[in-house]
């Protein structure tokens, strides 16, 4: 059990106004906020927890694992820092995490995605590369599907949805984005060309939205972009961010949740172990993945609108291969490699080098190919990249001097890695997860955030939605840690 971190210290003027968005604190509180049980250690939880108790609020926060971050996770990798969870601050301007990273002063990197798949090397089944202008061309047209998208979906619904496999499963009209990827891809007439652009496509948007193609709703096209600019990434990881969110109250780890009672009088938090906590709220921020499988439950249990929406949202596949190597064993003009060899899901590799500052490769598996490496031992991913690798960089690589493999779907708590709007469910799912229980039982998370979900951002934002609605208040004092 460790108790609040009262020796932590704390960066003069450290007290941060957020969330001031000129609308009244959202309501559904019901009684005095005494004490607050907040559930899960990310972003959310403990951006809400930190909230709470700088507002002098009493907090306890249980995390299941033996650390904080959730799927934040930054590792040392043959001592170099790696994001084995959320790397990128993604259209930073306006993001309240590139504020914190000022407020902090953790330097941001830029490392925008649109470059990476600009310069990245296209690898055919042998080895061969497709170069030059026949590259180029691609990338180009690759590129042109973003703006082209949303005038395919005004065109293609709700009668006109596209067919074949990108069209939404069981009959439904909603067009999805491998429907829009097909209908993109269709009106080029050079067949190679058309499955390379097809192939370029699916991957690009499967990594970003961590789900099939054929199974993300072009929905998510709609969903306004409130930031704005590329991408970057914090210097030192991600760790640093969750570092000077930390809160100055109690965190109890290892301590997984099985129950959550509400009552007219508060709320009971039951643990693995059988101890039990009372307080005046609880904040669940489990990831949707956690909600889905159930382990979790709910007295009343969540009512069907919610429990439809926990059902129908997705939540899917995203795991990374990182190798570090000793040196640069590869050509170092390319950003990385789309290989379309032999159906891989080692597909896509970025150099890493950069950001890392030393030799690194990292594979990007999103969707389908997250999926597909879940169900493999690491040292058999690790013998299918180096096999890769060698296809793709035509060179004999040596072991590399150090690797990982993440398993965010086969952690019992992730159980995937982010949440996706599908045919069957869209915003409205998204809110609908956000509204508290009896006026006690309150949900935070990135699933939970209507604009933002599947960021490290949206987490965050929730987090302090939430203790707006506990505290009554338009915005919330955040207290960072030096
Ligand atoms: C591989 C990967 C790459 C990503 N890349 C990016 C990126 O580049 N940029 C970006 O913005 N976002 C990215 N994301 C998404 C981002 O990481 C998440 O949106 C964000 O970290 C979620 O924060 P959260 O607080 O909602 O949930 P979590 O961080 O999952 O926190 C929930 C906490 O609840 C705990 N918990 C679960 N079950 C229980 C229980 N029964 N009892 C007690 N505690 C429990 C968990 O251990 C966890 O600590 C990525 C995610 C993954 C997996």
């Amino acid at each position: 059990y460790q108790a609040g971190a009262s020796s932590a210290r704390y960066r003069t003027g450290n007290r941060w106004e957020v969330g001031r968005d000129g609308g009244p604190p959202p309501g559904g509180v019901a009684g005095d906020v005494t004490r607050v049980i907040v559930i899960g250690a990310g972003f959310a939880g403990l951006a809400a927890a930190n909230a709470l108790t700088s507002a002098g609020v009493e907090v306890l926060v249980l995390e299941a694992r033996d650390r904080l971050g959730g799927r934040i996770r930054t590792a040392e990798i043959g001592g170099t820092d790696i994001d084995l969870g959320a790397a990128w601050i993604h259209t930073p301007q306006g993001n309240p995490l590139a504020q914190l990273c000022e407020r902090t002063g953790i330097r941001r990197l830029p490392y925008a995605l649109d470059d990476l798949t600009a310069g990245v090397a296209l690898v055919d089944g042998g080895g061969a590369q497709v170069r030059g202008s026949g590259r180029s061309s691609l990338i180009r047209s690759a590129a042109g599907f973003e703006g082209a998208a949303a005038k395919l979906a005004a065109r293609s619904t709700p009668s006109g949805a596209p067919t074949g496999p990108g069209r939404a499963a069981g009959g439904g009209r909603e067009t999805t984005l491998g429907g829009l990827i097909d209908a993109y891809c269709a009106a080029e007439p050079d067949t190679g060309r058309r499955e390379w652009m097809r192939f370029i496509l699916q991957t690009v948007v499967e990594t970003e939205l961590a789900a099939p193609a054929a199974e993300l709703s072009a929905a998510v096209l709609e969903v306004p972009e409130p930031y704005g600019g590329g991408d970057d990434v914090p210097e030192g990881g991600y760790r640093r961010l969750i570092a000077a969110l930390t809160p100055d109250a109690a965190v109890r780890t290892g301590a997984a949740v099985r129950t959550v009672r509400a009552d007219g009088a508060g709320v009971t938090v039951e643990t693995t172990d059988g101890r039990t906590e009372r307080g005046s709220h609880v904040l669940v921020t489990v990831p949707l993945g956690v909600l889905k499988a159930g382990t979790i439950g709910f007295q009343p249990a969540l009512p069907a609108s919610k429990a439809r929406a926990v059902a129908a949202l997705g939540f899917g596949d995203f795991e990374k291969v990182v190798l570090r190597y000793g040196s640069r064993h590869w050509d170092e003009a390319a950003t990385g490699f789309l290989v379309r060899h032999g159906g891989t899901p080692l597909r896509a590799w970025i150099d890493a080098t950069g950001p890392a500052g030393a030799p690194t490769l990292v594979a990007l598996a999103g969707g389908p190919a997250g999926r597909a490496l879940s169900a493999l031992a690491a040292e058999e991913v690790l013998r299918r990249a180096q096999d890769v690798l060698v296809t793709a960089t035509g060179a004999r690589l040596p072991a590399p001097a150090a690797w990982a493999v993440t398993g965010w779907r086969n952690d019992p708590f992730a159980r995937g890695a982010y949440t996706h709007l599908t045919p069957g469910a869209g915003v409205a799912a998204i809110e609908e997860l956000a509204v508290p229980l009896a006026g006690r039982v309150l949900f935070a998370g990135e699933a939970t955030c209507p604009v933002r979900f599947g960021h490290a951002d949206g987490a965050f934002v929730s987090g302090i939605r939430e203790a707006k609605r506990l505290l009554g208040a338009p915005s919330v004092e955040l207290r960072l840690q030096a």
